[in-house]
């Protein structure tokens, strides 16, 4: 028997180093919803750019490139891959190298209208009864109709803590200041800093991981009733 309706959305934005990955997994796995990040393909595409020897800032060649953008993603939260054809990105695609460019393939307007509509059809792919989509733009651009909107947010200080705690090839300082100019650059093209209407936000600031992934799911739970 097939799926009689659409997977129901949970949308969560936030800037760089604020829990959205692990955050988004651990309360999709509790509520039994696939996973979607959509950052991965993001840093997927720069990778595609990069291995194909084509200058990140030379838009019309990035944008030709799309039309041999094979991309793949596991969407089970306990199953995560990343594929481009033939080839696991899973770990590639975290290199510092593709966090440098990223931001410069993610500003080209048909870069994301052609990534969104490969996010919608994911998204409808899922078999579940919904699927956490991860994300800058979820809440504004991908789904604004999502039932549940949430804006994960932590002190600049505290993301680049818990940056540099996972990077141990770069200096806290190098992390610190990549990820500050990723995020400047990020918030020219698309507004995840503050909550849009309807919007939820949850602070981590405070928080350890278990709090977060608690509060996320409070959020969740409020909203329950429109998702059962
Ligand atoms: N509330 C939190 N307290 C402490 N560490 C956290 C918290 N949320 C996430 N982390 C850790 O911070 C790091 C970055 O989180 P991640 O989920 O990759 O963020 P994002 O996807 O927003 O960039 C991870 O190592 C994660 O375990
Ligand atoms: N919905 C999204 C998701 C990511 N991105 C871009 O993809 C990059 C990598 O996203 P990510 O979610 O993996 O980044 P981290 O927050 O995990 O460091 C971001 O810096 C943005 O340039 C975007 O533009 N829109």
């Amino acid at each position: 028997m097939g799926r009689h309706s659409s997977p129901h959305i949970v949308a969560i934005d936030g800037p760089a180093g604020s829990g959205k990955s692990s955050v988004s997994r651990a309360a999709a796995l509790r509520i039994g919803f696939d996973y979607l990040d959509t950052g991965a393909a993001y840093r997927a595409f720069a990778w595609f750019v990069n291995d194909w020897g084509i200058d990140a800032e030379n838009t019309d060649a990035v944008v030709a490139a799309l039309a041999d953008f094979d991309y793949s993603i596991g969407i089970a939260p306990d199953e995560h891959f990343v594929r481009v054809g033939e080839t696991d990105v899973t770990d590639a695609i975290r290199d510092p190298a593709v966090s440098a460019i990223v931001s410069s393939v993610a500003r080209i307007p048909e870069v994301r209208a052609h990534l969104t509509q490969l996010f919608r059809t994911i998204a409808a792919s899922s078999k579940r009864t919904g699927i956490v989509i991860e994300g800058r733009d979820i809440t504004t651009v991908v789904a604004p109709t999502a039932e549940i909107r949430i804006l994960l947010t932590a002190s600049e200080e505290a993301r680049m803590a818990r940056r540099s705690a996972e990077i141990s090839t770069q200096s806290a300082e190098t992390v610190a200041e990549q990820m500050r100019s990723r995020d400047r650059a990020d918030s020219q093209v698309v507004e995840f800093m503050s909550a849009a209407d309807g919007v939820t936000t949850v602070d981590s600031t405070h928080l350890d991981l278990e709090a977060t992934i608690d509060a996320v799911l409070d959020v969740i739970n409020t909203y329950r009733e429109a998702i059962a």
